[in-house]
């Protein structure tokens, strides 16, 4: 397969259940070598997507391709190139650890079994023991083995730490990471827990209400926006619809909001037009801070919203 495609191309996808709208309008480019973290509450549409990018939903508004091909018109030609591990504990509970592996083996032309070896003994794996007497972390373990031992050109994992011990959940990471680092590498990693995302991910996508909010490199993060806590007042503030702020959020006596830095020249005019009086602190934006201030402002307005305001302050 070439590689002068993105890894990922998404446009315009837009996805129903009866009524209820699952995704709507996600625009998406992920580039080869990029590992990207999709971030999102519960029900914001991250299983939906993923479920497109495997094949297992057809686009009936927009277009999806992974690794340059229709992953609904060519699935055995794309996932030959793509490792999935699923939300759920999916793995047939009947086999054995060494049954998955020969069953996955026959599947992929790529196949690795050195790695797999090394992956079994990092993992701390048996060939021997029934999946059906593991824990769920254990279970976890062979499923990422298994995704990661063909070697694909893109890894795709939805939630794969959820409800795993930090132990577990470190195998994964460090599994993530190594596999991204070996050339030309893109994984797609969708979690709740962002400060795994912040360490493992070079970028990150926040989904909220089945749209794409924003997509950004995390190492842009704190240039691009800040954190500005200050005094009471909020209402007063909220009324001068100062641009680049988003997320208000109130704790006890303090206020904070998400600012874009780029509405402001620098920070001494930022306080100035808030007033100095009322600004407490100036900081770079955390992850959480960014994700909880996009959710909460799903319109993205670069003014706050006198009812959101209102709702705050009550
Ligand atoms: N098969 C389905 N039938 C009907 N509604 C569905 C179906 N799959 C998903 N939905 C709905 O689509 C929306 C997005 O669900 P999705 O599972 O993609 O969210 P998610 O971000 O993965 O959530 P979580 O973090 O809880 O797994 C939700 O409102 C969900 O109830």
């Amino acid at each position: 397969m070439s590689v002068s495609h993105p890894a990922i191309e998404i446009d315009h996808l837009s996805c129903a259940f009866r009524r209820s709208e699952a995704l709507h309008d996600v625009t998406l480019s992920i580039p080869t070598g990029c590992v990207f973290g999709l971030v999102g509450l519960n029900g914001a549409g991250k299983t939906t997507l993923i479920r497109h990018l495997i094949g297992g939903l057809r686009p009936r508004t927009g277009r999806v391709r992974v690794l340059g091909e229709d992953p609904t018109q060519t699935p055995e030609s794309v996932m030959q190139h793509v490792g999935y591990v699923a939300e759920e504990d999916v793995l047939p509970r009947w086999m054995r650890v060494g049954e998955l592996i020969d069953f996955m083996r026959a599947l992929y032309r790529n196949w690795d079994d050195q790695l797999c070896d090394k992956l079994l003994e990092q993992f701390s794996l048996d060939r021997s023991t029934k999946l059906a007497d593991m824990s769920k972390g254990g279970r976890a373990r062979a499923g990422l083995l298994v995704a990661l031992a063909h070697r694909p050109q893109l890894l795709i994992l939805d939630e794969p730490s959820y409800g795993l011990d930090p132990i577990a959940r470190q195998d994964i990471l460090e599994a993530v990471v190594r596999t991204a680092s070996d050339e030309g590498r893109t994984v797609l990693f969708s979690s709740h827990l962002l400060d795994e995302v912040s360490r493992v991910c070079d970028t990150v996508g926040v989904i909220g209400g089945g749209r794409l909010l924003e997509v950004i490199a995390t190492e842009q993060l704190p240039e691009r926006y800040c954190e500005v806590v200050g005094e009471l007042s909020i209402d007063d503030l909220a009324q001068r619809e100062l641009p680049g702020f988003f997320g208000w959020q109130n704790r006890g006596r303090e206020w904070s909001v998400a600012v874009d830095r780029r509405a402001y020249p620098d920070e001494a005019t930022l306080r100035r037009e808030i007033g100095g009086e009322l600004v407490h602190e100036v900081r770079p934006l955390s992850l959480e801070r960014w994700f909880s201030a996009r959710v909460n402002d799903r319109e993205l307005a670069t003014i706050p919203r006198t009812p959101a305001v209102e709702e705050l302050s009550a």
